[in-house]
């Protein structure tokens, strides 16, 4: 019998039997795993498309992202969503493409808090993320779970300490070629201040982490920053378009890798022919981030992956936060106005003035409202992703209300927007219950945290929380705090810039809404133009120490 059938088959007969088997084993599948996450839990509503693997999906998401429309996107992705109409508070969609590839989106501070604290153990970067980032970023913090992700966190705790993030000193020193290029040139008075901010914290990170600055400050052109920014741009494509990443081709990405690496390697290979009593922690020796680690392993591969991982952390973050907190300083003069009054009271202002200490910062309360409503508006890391490492469930987002737990099973991408949940009106009082005040949550308004409006638990996380909450917060605020003050210290009045080169560059600003590019990590998707003016009253003195003393507290 087999013989006979086997005698009749043609080439042709072949290829559709063989097609047809494939068929149906996806099919069955797709219902092993459609029970497996019924019995799990509930289905989020889904998100439509009509291509096989969701490729149309993926391809507005493309447009969307060049076009810097991330949110708008994947806001209308989960209220239109199949399902979604009957849901009161829609704040969960799921993209279920093929077998293995469904993704839920959420903006549910109940499921944000399940993934980063109550149900921890369950949800990790996962394998896939790992394997994606592992030529960039190693077996480093950012990419590792578990124990590997436990040993990393351990080995950089010592440089968190508030001991070494008191000691404002390493910014004055980068904060005094920054000031003078704020003011523009004879051409043109409006700035950009995204690129000075991303060269003057690249400077602050590389003295930090390696005791030697890029001063890219004083050589914009430097290769290590220019390799450094390429390979961030490529890992954000290959992060983004998963699963279809292995189609970019990683030549260009591995050229700049190693540009980055021969930067790195002679730090390293300098501190390895140190004998190990000269890397000790004595607090009155000068040591780097590059010292402490070496204290605790001496394997190459590792201390490189681990600065590689807090260059990446410690350098976009700060600058894009700045850059925002300027450009809307520069729309606000109210804010500017009551800011200088706040520092003039506590340090002065103009050439006499003291440099802030870790102390005075902590206690500006108009300063922390400031840096508080910037990393609301824009939270440097406005989608994050989880992987499930376990069957699990999501407490929120699935049934017809949208109230049931989610199954989920191992490998399910869990993609949460900070962003979208700290703009989500439904979290802050209405017009009708605001009396006097009604502070749009859409808006930048630094007031509505000095009138006692405090956000519920879980609902303001930009640093992100539980376990694997941002090791460098405190620094980060003292170095953006820092460095706020003393520019508004020199420089008297913002403006909006329209920094097209003509007359003196001051105008009525960018034109449009602000547009923001999601890379890594979040990051102005236009020239970010403002202009600075001199206070009248005494300005910047050239950088010679105009600011007074420079200022260094150690805790007791
Ligand atoms: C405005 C400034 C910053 C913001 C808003 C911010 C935010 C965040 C967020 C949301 C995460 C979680 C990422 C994830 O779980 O996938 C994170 C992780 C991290 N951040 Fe920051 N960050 C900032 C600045 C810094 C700085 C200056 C440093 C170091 C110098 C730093 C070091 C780290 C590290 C090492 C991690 C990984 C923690 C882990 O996985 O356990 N960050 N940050």
């Amino acid at each position: 019998m087999l013989e006979i059938l086997v005698a009749q088959i043609t080439p042709v007969k072949a290829c559709v039997c063989l097609v047809g088997i494939f068929f149906l084993a996806g099919l069955l599948r797709r219902l092993q795993v459609s029970r497996e996450n019924s019995r799990l839990g509930e289905r989020a509503p889904r998100i439509r498309f009509q291509l096989p693997y969701a490729i149309d999906h993926i391809y507005q998401y493309v447009v969307a992202n060049h076009n810097c429309q991330d949110l708008v996107f994947w806001q209308s992705s989960i209220l239109n969503a199949q399902g979604a109409s009957s849901i009161d508070h829609p704040q969960t969609a799921e993209l279920d493409a093929g077998i293995s590839n469904r993704t839920i989106v959420t903006t549910d501070p109940q499921n944000i808090r399940a993934l980063l604290t109550g149900q921890f153990a369950d949800f990790g970067k996962g394998e896939e993320f790992h394997r994606d980032w592992k030529e960039f970023l190693g077996d480093s913090i950012f990419v590792t779970d578990g124990e590997l992700w436990s040993r990393s966190r351990q080995l950089i705790r010592p440089m968190f300490t508030r001991d070494r993030i008191v000691d404002t000193e390493l910014f004055e020193k980068h904060i005094q070629h920054l000031i003078p290029l704020l003011a523009g040139t004879p051409d043109s008075k409006a700035v950009d201040v995204v690129p000075l901010f991303l060269r003057y914290t690249l400077d602050a990170a590389t003295d930090y982490l390696l005791g030697e600055g890029t001063n890219s400050l004083q050589n914009p052109a430097t290769t290590f920053a220019e390799a450094f920014k390429y390979v961030q741009h490529r890992q954000g494509e290959i992060f983004r378009y998963v699963p279809f990443n292995f189609l970019l081709s990683r030549t260009k990405f591995r050229q700049n890798l190693k540009i980055m690496n021969d930067f790195i390697q002679p730090y390293i290979d300098r501190v390895l022919s140190l004998p190990p009593s000269d890397l000790t922690q004595d607090p009155s020796k000068p040591s780097t981030f590059l010292h402490a680690l070496a204290h605790f392993t001496r394997d190459p591969q590792i201390l490189r992956d681990q600065l590689t991982a807090i260059l990446l952390a410690g350098r976009d973050t700060t600058a894009t936060t700045l850059s925002f907190c300027l450009y809307e300083l520069s729309r606000n003069p109210s804010v500017v106005q009551s800011l200088r009054a706040e520092i003039s009271t506590r340090l002065g202002l103009g050439p006499s003035s003291k440099t802030p200490t870790y102390t005075d910062l902590k206690e500006m309360k108009y300063l922390a409202a400031i840096l508080n409503e910037t990393t609301r508006l824009y939270p440097v890391v406005p989608f994050n992703l989880r992987y499930a490492l376990s069957p699990t469930t999501l407490p929120t987002g699935g049934g017809p209300t949208g109230s049931s737990p989610i199954g989920i099973r191992p490998h399910t991408r869990i993609i949460y927007s900070t962003m979208l949940m700290q703009r989500d009106p439904a979290y802050y009082p209405p017009p009708e219950e605001s009396k006097a005040y009604y502070y749009d949550p859409g808006k930048w308004i630094p007031e509505r945290w000095m009138r006692g409006w405090v956000p519920a638990p879980w609902r303001f996380v930009p640093f992100n929380g539980g376990p694997r909450i941002c090791p460098g917060q405190q620094f980060a605020l003292v170095e953006m705090g820092y460095t706020l003050v003393r520019i508004l210290q020199v420089y008297g009045c913002l403006r909006a810039g329209r920094g097209d080169g003509r007359g003196d560059g001051v105008g009525e600003g960018v034109e449009g809404d602000l547009r923001m590019r999601f890379e890594i990590t979040l990051n102005p998707g236009s020239e970010l133009n403002c202009v600075f003016e001199r206070d009248d009253g005494g300005g910047y003195d050239g950088g010679q120490g105009g600011g007074g003393d420079v200022k260094k507290e150690r805790s007791a």
